[in-house]
């Protein structure tokens, strides 16, 4: 990146140069600003050693639950090697996208793209398929589900069975699942997505389960209880839902991390993200916090970048931890490192579009915030 911009400021008219050098120093200020912000700091100037703070370990130490979340997304992020192939920087699938809902299951699977995966699928409703397609060429998109209004009592059966194996086919090409973004709560679809989650669990493929997945699986929570490999990721009324289903209590904000930590190991030692103000992120044994500034803007769909993104950084997590270059839970640096990522892209898209940003400005923020954290 050095050398592209000396080679312009050589060649190039003194005004585009001084916004060249503009940039940069705004490029390097922003993430001198994200790094004290995640290492708990004040914001005034300082130097800062990137390589050092690579080399932390990735959770804090003491009582403060704030997890280094730069040092867990510089260690998990893949190389670019001229060696590697198509795939081998993550394949990821999105079960999700009805009648009513192709945004989600879109913000989902291309911000796994635009994070690095090498292919990112979407399984969605018949009506649901052209929408999606027309958003992106770069998606590949299957019509499969289908929803009761579309479909005879006596074609369940057959047409159940033609959908999961339809997936099932597949399933073992995929790092990871999205489950739920936009998928709606059709009972005929849901029940097929359970069939799909079995399929899933079987082979052992991880999952990130979003929105309506969620409604699925606080309403049948055997389908992830127990399995290590599930990711949960409420906001705060899929949270409130959850903790009701499982803990039989209401949401106790004073003693929140016990409370996750208790949600996390009633599902069995699922992983949970629970978003909000600041994301926290649990697997029952231990806890941790994203808090650095993100966008005070709530518009939606971030959250489904965010289930693209846990979906991508958890399959680079697990090829770390099978060649045993990172030790914690894969699960959690997968949440740790989406949750950061995506704050910071919201905080950047916010800089720029200010009470204009919308999921699609944070969307485009993902690539420039990546160079800026972890430069290629
Ligand atoms: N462009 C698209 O296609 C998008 C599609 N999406 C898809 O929509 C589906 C349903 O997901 P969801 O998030 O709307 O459902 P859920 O969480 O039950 O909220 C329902 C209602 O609860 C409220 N509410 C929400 N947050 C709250 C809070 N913090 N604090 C207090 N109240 C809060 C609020 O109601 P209101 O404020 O009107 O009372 C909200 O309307 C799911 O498939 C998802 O993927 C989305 O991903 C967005 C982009
Ligand atoms: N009050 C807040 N302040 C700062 N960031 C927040 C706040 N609430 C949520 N976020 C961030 O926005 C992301 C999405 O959380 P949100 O609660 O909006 O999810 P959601 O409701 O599922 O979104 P979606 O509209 O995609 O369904 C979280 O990762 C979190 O980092
Ligand atoms: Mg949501």
């Amino acid at each position: 990146m050095c050398i592209k911009l000396v080679i312009f400021i050589l060649s190039d008219s003194s005004e585009f140069r001084d916004n060249l050098k503009l940039a940069y120093s705004a490029a390097v200020s922003r993430r001198q600003q994200f790094l004290i912000r995640c290492l708990g700091g004040s914001t005034e100037k300082k130097n800062f050693n990137f390589q050092s703070i690579r080399m932390q370990s990735v959770m804090s130490s003491g009582p403060s639950l704030e997890a280094e979340s730069v040092s867990i997304l510089t260690s998990i992020i893949p190389g670019l090697e001229s060696t590697k192939h198509k795939g081998q920087a993550g394949k990821i699938a999105v079960v999700g996208g009805c009648r009513e809902y192709t945004g989600a299951p879109y913000f989902s699977a291309i911000s796994a793209l635009k994070i690095g995966a090498d292919l990112s699928h979407v399984f969605c409703t018949k009506d649901a398929a052209p929408v999606i397609k027309s958003y992106s060429p770069e998606l590949i998109v299957h019509p499969i589900l289908e929803e009761s209004y579309s479909i005879r009592d006596d074609e369940k059966s057959s047409i159940s069975a033609k959908v999961i194996a339809e997936v099932e086919k597949w399933m073992e090409r995929f790092d990871c699942l999205v489950v739920g973004p936009g998928l709606g709560r059709d009972p005929f679809l849901l029940d097929c997505v359970s069939h799909i989650m079995k399929h899933a669990r079987e082979r052992n493929v991880p999952m990130v389960i979003d929105g309506d997945g969620l409604y699925l699986v606080t309403n049948c929570l055997d389908l992830v209880s127990g399995y290590p490999l599930a990711v949960l990721t409420p906001n705060v009324n899929e949270y409130k839902r959850l903790v009701q289903k499982v803990l039989s209590s209401e949401v106790n904000d004073e003693n929140g991390t016990d409370q996750l930590l208790s949600l996390a190991k009633g599902i069995g030692g699922v992983t949970i993200l629970r978003k909000g103000k600041s994301d926290f992120v649990s697997d029952g044994k231990t806890a941790c916090a994203v808090s650095i500034y993100g966008s005070p803007r709530r518009c939606g769909g971030q959250g489904d970048i965010l289930s693209g993104s846990v979906a991508v950084f958890l399959s680079w997590a697990r090829q770390c931890a099978a060649k045993g270059e990172v030790s914690m839970n894969p699960t959690i640096l997968g949440c740790v490192a989406g949750s950061a990522l995506l704050r910071y892209a919201a905080s950047m898209a916010f800089d720029k579009k200010k009470r204009s940003t919308l999921t699609g400005d944070i969307i485009e923020c993902l690539g420039r915030s990546l160079q800026e954290i972890c430069p290629v």
